[in-house]
């Protein structure tokens, strides 16, 4: 099997060698496949800002702005950062770019959301697998953010975790490392995959 660093380099550079329309076109895509899905009712929702090839959830988002769902962008917090809090976001909003380059919400931190506090969550991911296991950029900020045993938050329930990527990045299988936090479904521009790590069901 080919080990996560190595896998990890080949998959993000096919993402970034993708064209502006591929990306455009998969974004939509993944829009539609979650047309008829109800974001799990979701009131409180996670995107990312798309870099590195990513698939870009703004589609996806624009939809839930449409809907009145509060829309959250990750932050990293830590010295140096561990984990991940959730700004308020709006289009057009200031950002400003982290230690990796990634813009986040010039927001103050007692205006974020700790993990548990949200319904869904939209997860980029570099690979995944067919039981949900997630392969991301290698720094375990989302296994970290997202350990809380299931059930945790007040509600007495978790986020639901849906990776997006592009079909490409399906592969065979993934070792899952004990701290790994598998994915509830993952969407690409071709299907929707629902894995039994979601709520209810066997
Ligand atoms: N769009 C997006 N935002 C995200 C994530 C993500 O995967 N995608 N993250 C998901 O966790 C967090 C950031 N995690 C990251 C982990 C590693 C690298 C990265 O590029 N590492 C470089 C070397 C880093 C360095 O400069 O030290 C590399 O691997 O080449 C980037 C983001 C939070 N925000
Ligand atoms: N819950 C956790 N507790 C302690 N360490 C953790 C935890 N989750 C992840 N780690 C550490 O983070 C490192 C990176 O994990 P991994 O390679 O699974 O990251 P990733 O899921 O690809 O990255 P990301 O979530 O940032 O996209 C691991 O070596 C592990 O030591």
């Amino acid at each position: 099997m080919i080990d996560s660093q190595s896998l990890r380099r080949q998959l993000r550079a096919l993402r970034r060698g993708l064209s502006l329309a591929t990306r455009q076109q998969a974004a939509l895509a993944v829009a539609r496949h979650l047309e008829f899905w109800p974001l799990a009712g979701a009131v409180r929702i996670a995107g990312y800002w798309a870099c590195d090839g990513e698939l870009d959830p703004r589609p996806v988002l624009e939809r839930a702005w449409t809907e009145g769902r509060q829309v959250f962008l990750p932050v990293l917090v830590g010295e140096p950062p561990r984990s991940l809090r959730f700004a308020p976001y709006q289009a057009g909003a200031p950002l400003r770019r982290n230690r990796f380059d990634i813009p986040e919400p010039e927001v103050a931190s007692m205006e974020c959301l700790q993990a548990e506090d949200l319904d869904l969550v939209l997860v980029p991911l570099v690979a995944f697998d067919s039981t949900g296991t997630r392969l991301g950029m290698g720094g375990g900020f989302y296994d970290r953010s997202f350990a809380f045993p299931r059930g945790a938050n007040e509600m007495g329930r978790r986020p639901y975790l849906l990776g997006l990527g592009y079909e490409f990045q399906a592969v065979a299988e993934l070792i899952r490392q004990p701290w790994d936090v598998p994915l509830d479904a993952v969407v690409t521009e071709r299907a929707l995959y629902q894995f039994s790590n979601a709520e209810g069901q066997a």
